[in-house]
């Protein structure tokens, strides 16, 4: 898997895309060999016993013809199955772990490799998409090896076994009934291609299904706002009709394949009765060996099924561990690995001749962006919407690779520096500044759990959060809820402040909310970044006359280029723009 490097853009695949699926299901295998083999040994002996059954019937059944001692051939049959279903069920068990092994395995390395994902590319996925692959496309990896693999490798011994039985008894029968076999190997193998398609698509619609649900949820409160709830059950509803069709085909080929080999055990029955009784008639075969070889045939018809039926699981296995390599294969970020603590000091920032897009097909965003933020004190970034501001700070995140131009933070380019020590540089604010499921202390140590308790009340203090905490009912501990809902809009901006301060950053990049807050957090907003910046660069995209009027400098930008720079008086009298951004964008003035 190619991790990228830090002077390089992240990014890179494998290839592996066009690797036959089935390949990709060995490779998960092979580091559970030996468990695998072990597994094995015991199924080969358990199948070992059952396959000395019908033969030590046989012996019994000579026994009571040439009026011998029962004792040892019912003695050796009791071991057998005593044996047969102790060894059995052990061989069972272990390959059994060895399956929860692997999902467990294909689980982590799934969800790790989709925390390190690149933005760009969990741009274009869907999360409801990305979770079913998770938790539903891994289970179905799981039902492969348990009753897919595991079945199929006793099943295996078990036919492989009974046929050379079969040898010793008699030849014309066991060709009569290798002709069978070989009919239908043929018609499954015929099926499953199909059966392989199906599941795919069942897992897709599943995916979808997921898909749906998500954007529900995320837009909940729109959705009923909007009335919208019948259209969108529909919307779902289509989506899980299409995901039980997919699953009503794979069950009918399922069927068509189950079928096959029931008919062809019964054609097996009938023809080595008939032939076998013939041959019994002209004294060519013992009654004994008959009796024995359709015992035989019997043990052959549940390996048959067991066979067509791991085929089948395995056929949907492959379904699943091609949307779960899909993953696996998209460009990662370099992982994070032990980072140098990266310093107090403020840190400035250089955009230089900066041009970007976000895909080769997108219009630019940015064209020949230049500027320089000074290190300390508080620089604003305004201009029109879709000016281009919130791609500054995902450039200097690194969340996007500029293509053209430098971006440097404390004078040195940001593909140089390793992506976690960059990050661990900035902190870095949204605009809707979510909060996460927790309580408000899990809240505002996400980003540094290493915190002491003096540097959190200190920063406590700094971002005017004392009141609130004193508020709430179990002060920090208190939940503040899935979407931080028991937080008014100006708390949870302070909150994410807060977040974003206590991992003690070189240089902020706060993007300011555009909701009206009430007086007394507006003020208390402003309080803060002026504080802070009094401690660190801090970098704003200011939505707020009182904000701009704050900053020690302001960069006007207008559709992807940096337009005019300088302070609030210097801009009210040189730019027509910033005269009408002040006049009319900045209306949540205080
Ligand atoms: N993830 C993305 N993928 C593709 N295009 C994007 C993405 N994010 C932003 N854009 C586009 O880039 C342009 C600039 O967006 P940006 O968010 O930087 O503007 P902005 O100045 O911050 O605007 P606003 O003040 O409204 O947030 C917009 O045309 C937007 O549609």
């Amino acid at each position: 898997m190619t991790e990228s490097g830090g002077g390089t853009a992240p990014g890179g695949t494998t290839g592996s895309a066009s690797t036959a699926p089935w390949r990709l299901l060995l490779g998960r295998v092979r580091p559970h060999r030996r468990v695998l083999l072990l597994g094995g040994v015991l199924s080969l002996v358990s199948s070992l016993a059952g396959l000395a059954m019908p033969l030590l019937a046989k012996l019994v059944v000579d026994a009571f013809g040439r009026e011998q001692s029962l004792a040892g051939p019912v003695l050796g049959l009791t071991a057998a199955v005593v044996v047969g279903a102790a060894v059995g069920a052990l061989g069972r068990y272990v390959l059994e772990r060895m399956g929860e092994g692997i999902v467990f395995s294909a689980r982590r390395t799934l969800v790790e490799r989709m925390l390190r994902l690149r933005v760009s590319e969990v741009d274009r996925l869907k999360p409801g998409d990305l979770l079913s692959r998770v938790t539903s496309d891994t289970t179905l990896l799981r039902a492969v090896f348990t009753d897919g693999i595991v079945e199929s490798v006793g099943a295996v011994f078990m036919l492989v076994g009974a046929v050379v039985m079969m040898a010793f008894m008699d030849g014309v029968l066991l060709l009569i009934t290798l002709a069978v076999l070989v009919l239908v190997g043929g018609l499954v193998g015929l099926v499953m291609p199909r059966i392989q398609k199906a599941s795919v698509q069942a897992q897709e619609s599943v995916g979808e299904m997921g898909a749906v649900l998500d954007r529900v949820l995320q837009a909940f409160r729109t959705v009923k706002a909007s009335g919208a709830e019948d259209r969108e059950i529909a919307v779902v509803g289509a989506a899980a009709r299409e995901a039980r069709d997919r699953g009503i085909a794979v069950a009918w080929w399922t069927s068509i394949a189950g079928i096959s080999a029931w008919v062809a055990a019964q054609l097996a029955f009938v023809a080595v009765l008939g032939v076998g009784g013939a041959r019994v008639a002209s004294g060519a075969l013992e009654v004994s060996s008959l009796i024995a070889f359709l015992l035989y045939l019997f043990y052959l018809v549940a390996p048959v099924g067991q066979l067509v039926q791991g085929a089948t699981q395995v056929q949907s296995g492959l379904a699943a561990v091609k949307r779960i390599r899909e993953i696996e294969d998209l460009p990662t970020e370099e992982a994070a690995g032990e980072i140098p603590a990266p310093g107090t000091a403020p840190a400035g920032v250089t955009f230089e001749s900066v041009a970007f897009r976000y895909g080769d097909d997108r219009p630019a965003v940015h064209q020949d962006v230049s500027f320089t933020v000074p290190a300390g004190g508080m620089t604003a970034l305004v201009g029109p919407s879709g000016a281009g501001k919130s791609t500054v700070f995902a450039l200097l995140e690194r969340f996007y690779d500029h293509q053209e131009g430098t971006v440097a933070v404390d004078g040195r380019d940001i593909r140089r520096w390793p992506l976690a020590e960059l990050r661990a540089a900035l902190g870095y604010v949204e605009q809707d500044a979510p909060v996460l499921d927790g309580s408000l202390r899990e809240n505002l140590l996400f980003a540094a759990p290493g915190v002491a308790e003096g540097e959190l009340r200190r920063v406590l203090a700094l971002t005017r959060l004392e009141d609130l905490v004193a508020r709430l009912p179990e002060g920090l501990d208190t939940e503040v809820g899935h979407r931080g809902i028991r937080l008014s809009g100006g708390e949870r901006q302070r909150v994410a402040i807060a977040r974003a301060l206590l991992r003690r950053p070189r240089l902020l990049l706060l993007d300011e909310a555009t909701s009206q807050l009430d007086a007394v957090n507006e003020l208390r907003l402003r309080e803060v970044i002026a504080e802070v910046a009094r401690e660190t660069t801090v970098l704003v995209i200011a939505h707020r006359l009182s904000t701009v009027t704050g900053a020690d400098r302001i960069v006007v930008m207008e559709a992807g280029r940096v337009r005019a720079v300088g302070t609030h008086d210097e801009l009210l009298a040189e730019d027509d723009l910033y005269r009408e951004l002040a006049a009319t964008q900045f209306l949540i003035s205080s």
